[in-house]
């Protein structure tokens, strides 16, 4: 079953109108996602914090839960996509293969020798195996024998990574966001994520299904990460600014959207910077056409910096209360909150344990893990349904259902 599913091809065309997302709840059509493969094998208790796993996770049971989120989309009718099957087909390309070794090959930390050893190899190989390369990484003793003597080779331990591995592509959201019809590359803040842009970036140029996408923020320089960013409703952006995302890179975002007029509002909405609230999404998520749910801690201090188009440039206004601003942008009375009146403590537990991380299926049901019974419960009792898919080691990267997707097509709110 699960080798079926790794193996199961997009076609490379869909019949019908381009995909595109508009919100954040309209009922999901198509969905990228990452089953996580051998690139968690290589997290140990010394790497796992730089690789921001918060311990070792359990590769075989993380792989059961991931094939059992992707069959809960499924069963509602939702187009799985896995991220490795697509940079499969795009590497038949010539030119993706190109970009991709040159995105793995680090003359830094190679030296120029080895560097030149390594990209010949990668260049040789099949796309999948030059696939798995680039998602997994290489260590020094899975480097192809060279002629030669390589004092880099020698003075490395073998297991010190020669490409470093990509566990966080799990993470499918925060390397490609759409907005409408296109899809922008993000820019990863941190050093360990950095790479998967390069992925991204190839299969969305080099996959044929995508040949008619067109691309957003294509300067992609300063960081803004896709789990910061938030359809609130059609032309209306949230974009959190934090550890991740930079005030620049919102900007930059916010500029680009309203430039094409993807937006006419784009909010930018300062979070704390720490680990727990990493990304706007850890901390709110959309779960009907007009409700959040959200950490109780943060309800009454998120502040939001509308930005506007205005001739050639923009103008910015604020702070103002983000719930009020939402509202406002979205042209509603009020941006509903699910109460879910938890106890501080409960609260914090189930924030950390991504509780308020859902993905939507449709206005008013979400995918989320089951381990935060008391949001769930709360959710359901305001009348969202909930369904509930395990975490226990897929949540040792420290993301939810929301992170692990990223919506590629979703049909228009009613
Ligand atoms: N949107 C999200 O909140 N994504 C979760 C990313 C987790 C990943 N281990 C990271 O630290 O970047």
């Amino acid at each position: 079953m699960t080798a079926e599913i790794a193996q199961t091809q997009a076609p490379d065309a869909v019949p019908g109108p381009a995909p595109r997302v508009d919100s954040e709840v309209g009922p999901l059509r198509t969905v990228l996602l990452h089953r996580p493969g051998a690139e968690l094998k290589r997290l140990t208790p010394r790497n796992n914090d730089q690789l921001l796993f918060d311990g070792v996770p359990w590769v075989d049971r993380a792989q059961e839960e991931h094939d059992a989120f992707a069959e809960v989309l499924r069963s509602r009718g939702v187009e799985v996509l896995l991220l490795a099957d697509l940079l499969v087909k795009a590497l038949h390309d010539d030119r993706a293969r190109i970009a991709g070794v040159h995105s793995a090959v680090n003359e830094r930390r190679l030296g120029i020798d080895l560097a030149d050893a390594l990209r010949s190899h990668l260049s040789s190989v099949s796309p999948r195996q030059l696939a798995t390369a680039l998602m997994t990484g290489m260590t020094f003793e899975e480097l192809p024998a060279a002629e030669g003597a390589s004092l880099v080779r020698r003075m490395h331990h073998p297991h010190d990574f020669a490409v470093d591995p990509l566990p966080n592509l799990l993470f499918t959201r925060d390397s490609s966001v759409w907005v409408g019809d296109r899809v922008a590359i993000t820019s990863l803040a941190m050093p360990a994520r950095d790479r998967e842009t390069a992925l991204t970036d190839l299969i969305y140029a080099y996959h044929p299904r995508f040949a008619k996408t067109g691309r957003a923020y294509g300067a992609h320089s300063a960081p803004v990460e896709g789990g910061d960013v938030l359809l609130l409703a059609p032309g209306v952006l949230a974009i959190g600014v934090g550890e991740r995302t930079t005030p620049a890179g919102a900007e930059s975002f916010a500029r680009s959207a309203l430039a094409d007029g993807l937006a006419h509002t784009v909010l930018a909405v300062p979070i704390t910077q720490e680990r727990a609230t990493m990304h706007l999404d850890t901390v709110c998520t959309m779960v009907d056409r007009d409700a959040v749910v959200m950490y109780p801690a943060v309800r009454d201090n998120l502040f939001a910096y509308p930005v506007r188009a205005d001739g050639d440039g923009v103008v910015v206004e604020g702070p103002v209360p983000f719930l009020e601003a939402a509202a406002e942008a979205m042209g509603i009375d009020r941006l509903r909150v699910i109460d879910t009146g938890l106890d501080p403590v409960t609260a914090e537990r189930e924030q950390w344990d991504d509780g308020n991380n859902t993905l939507a299926v449709a206005p008013g049901l979400v995918v989320a893990y089951e381990r935060n019974v008391e949001t769930n419960a709360r959710l359901e009792e305001a009348g969202v349904e909930v369904l509930r898919i395990s975490g226990s080691e897929l949540g040792s990267g420290r993301g939810g259902p929301r992170c692990m997707s990223c919506p590629i097509d979703r049909m228009a709110l009613k």
